[in-house]
């Protein structure tokens, strides 16, 4: 049977499409067959017929004479994206929409669809613009009840603004402030203050699942801070928590005052080299190091790219369903460097081995009773030492350097009580008894508390739903403390925005009335706390005992406090300047 092709441009509608020179131009491309669509989102690169060069079938020649433009290609590339949405889409729930909306707008954007679809699609995308939002405000919806700005209760692109912008925590205080202990921030999210929610979210036994803001990872393997599943996180938790028994911790004090040692060389080489040090650029690499999976100069930049990884996996966290359709971009895939760096540092540290007993050695040690790390989940854990330890740690650094500067009274007071903790060459025998000098305590109590600037550990209401302060939560629900906002409650910490350590003193001893939640609560707790504190007592007793701190001339601590910005962590906008020199400690 004959075929004929007319081209159907609006300026030439009956000039034969052989003789048409876009047609021509289009024929001349290598085709792709309908049937066999691309393995990757490289075909979208596919060069297809502009739809008003599309060639359809001609009345009476009685054969289908689309070839390589228009639909067929167009569908080949759609349904690629209808094939990874759905992968997606069975992953979990609530993505069905996403999903759609995403090959709709895509669809629409290349532009190649008859004019029916097209105009269909946009009829279908205006619907569901506008029902969306109208049934989340509605009382059709099951978080009705829930008090918040109506912009959050429609769109999660609210708080990905603020997240953008890396002021979550200051938002969610507003919002708290603003509507009371219970927010709905998103269309789906509710933010809690208050202990009794803490302990329903984070402390029962039944506590809610991590939710979907923890599906940040592509190595394979099975990493503590990546489980979900109850039974499996419990295993792999018993053998993190060897790494920070007593005898362990013990084990670490050496290596762990030789860093400290090594840093302080670092501040004073600096400082006597260019008269100043900015501790933000210094502070997280030491604590990269002190996880001792890296060579102490980092040539691969890992501490760099582990922020990195932290601010692009917030962002991620609103938009949790486009994260691994993104992430097979080019330019936004660079980002998971960070996991190959992590890949890196598991092979260096499974090839050389460890110079001193470290919490790697522990997860290979076992035996019949005791469950053992096998080697191929190294890489993913190593990854989550680096986030979880290093990232947490090196901000945590900075915050306490940042108190401890401008807060000198504080300094004057520790160096007091500390006085009988070092011998005349500056060593302790007592630096695993730290946590017994209340003031010493308190400061580090206080760094947490006003220096964590998490903002919440989401989690999802389980099956049957739950109550929470009163309120019965449907299931699927995320629900949320925002830790920063928390700890700076006025109701739980008074005077909450100042740096104050007495507030965690009672007759001269430590004491806690209201516990924080820089560490986490309940079974996903951090597993480093102990650790992390240790770190951070030997760093601070060591550093105000041996060094002076002075701010460069003109410092200006309320910039800098302006200038931090939330990642999962926290990030510096501003450098901190200091001029670090030697002290006498008979002084
Ligand atoms: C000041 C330093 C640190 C802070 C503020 C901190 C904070 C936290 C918080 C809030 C959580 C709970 C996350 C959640 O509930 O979803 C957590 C979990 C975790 N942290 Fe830390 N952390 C610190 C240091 C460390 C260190 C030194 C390590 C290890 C070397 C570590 C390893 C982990 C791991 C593996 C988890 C996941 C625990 C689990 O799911 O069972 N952290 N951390």
């Amino acid at each position: 049977m004959s075929r004929r092709l007319l081209c159907l441009c609006s300026q030439r509608p009956s000039v034969p499409a052989s003789q048409c020179p876009s047609v021509i131009q289009q024929q001349q491309r290598p085709s792709v067959p309908a049937s066999q669509p691309s393995a990757s989102f490289s075909s979208l690169s596919v060069p297809a017929c502009r739809s008003d060069h599309v060639d359809r079938r001609v009345p009476g020649d009685g054969d289908v004479a689309i070839r390589e433009c228009g639909m067929w290609t167009r569908l080949s590339d759609t349904s690629l994206l209808l094939v990874h949405y759905d992968a997606l889409r069975r992953r979990g729930k609530g993505r069905l929409t996403v999903s759609f909306i995403g090959i709709s707008a895509f669809t629409i954007w290349r532009g190649d669809v008859p004019e029916t679809v097209k105009y269909l699609l946009i009829l279908f995308l205006g619907a569901v613009l506008i029902a969306v939002p109208l049934y989340r405000l509605s009382p059709l919806h099951r978080l009705h009840g829930g008090p918040g700005p109506k912009l959050n209760k429609i769109t999660e692109l609210t708080m990905l603004y603020y997240a953008v912008l890396g002021l979550r925590h200051n938002k969610l205080r507003a919002l708290h402030d603003r509507y009371g202990r219970v927010v709905r921030i998103g269309p789906n999210t509710l933010s809690f203050i208050s202990p009794t929610a803490i302990s329903s979210i984070y402390g029962s036994a039944n506590a809610p699942d991590k939710s979907t803001a923890y599906d940040m990872q592509h190595l394979k393997g099975d990493g503590l801070f990546f489980l979900k599943d109850k039974a499996s996180h419990s295993r792999r938790r018993r053998i993190w928590n060897r790494s920070f028994s007593e005898e362990a911790l013990l084990g670490y004090q050496d290596p762990l005052v030789r860093e400290i040692e090594h840093l302080f060389d670092l501040l004073l080489k600096k400082t006597s080299n260019n008269g100043k040090v900015d501790l933000v650029k210094i502070l997280p690499q030491y604590s990269y190091d002190s996880m001792s999976l890296l060579d102490s100069d980092d040539p691969a930049n890992i501490a760099a790219e582990g922020t990195k990884f932290f601010r692009l996996s917030e962002l991620f966290t609103h938009i949790q369903p486009l994260f691994h359709c993104l992430m097979l971009i080019p330019g936004i895939s660079r980002f998971m460097s960070f996991e190959k760096l992590s890949i890196l540092a598991a092979e260096r540290r499974l090839k050389n081995g460890a110079t001193f007993r470290d919490g790697i050695s522990y997860w290979f040690d076992g035996d019949e009773f005791q469950p053992k790390l096998h080697p191929r989940d190294l890489p993913i854990e190593a990854e989550t030492i680096l986030l979880g330890g290093a990232d947490t740690l090196g901000s945590t650094t900075t915050m306490m350097f940042y108190f401890l500067i401008t807060n000198p009274k504080w300094i004057t007071v520790l160096r007091e009580e500390l006085r009988d903790v070092f011998d005349e060459q500056g060593r302790s025998q007592q630096l695993n008894s730290l946590d017994q000098i209340p003031i010493l305590e308190a400061f580090v109590q206080e760094t947490l508390r006003l220096g964590t600037l998490l903002p919440g550990l989401p989690r999802v209401v389980p099956n049957g739903g739950m109550i929470i302060d009163g309120h019965h939560i449907p299931s699927g629900t995320v629900v949320n403390v925002p830790v920063w906002a928390y700890h700076v409650d006025p109701d739980y910490f008074p005077n909450p925005r100042a740096f104050d350590p007495n507030r965690w003193i009672e007759n001269e001893n430590f004491s806690i009335k209201v516990h924080s939640m820089a560490f986490g609560v309940g079974m996903y707790n951090c597993v480093g706390s102990k650790l992390a504190l240790t770190q951070l007592r030997i760093l601070l007793a060591m550093a105000v005992h041996r060094l002076e701190f002075t701010p460069e001339p003109g410092f200006d601590s309320e910039k800098f406090w302006n200038g931090m910005r939330n990642t999962r962590t926290a990030d510096f906008m501003e450098p901190l300047w200091v001029r670090v020199t030697h002290r006498n400690p008979s002084d």
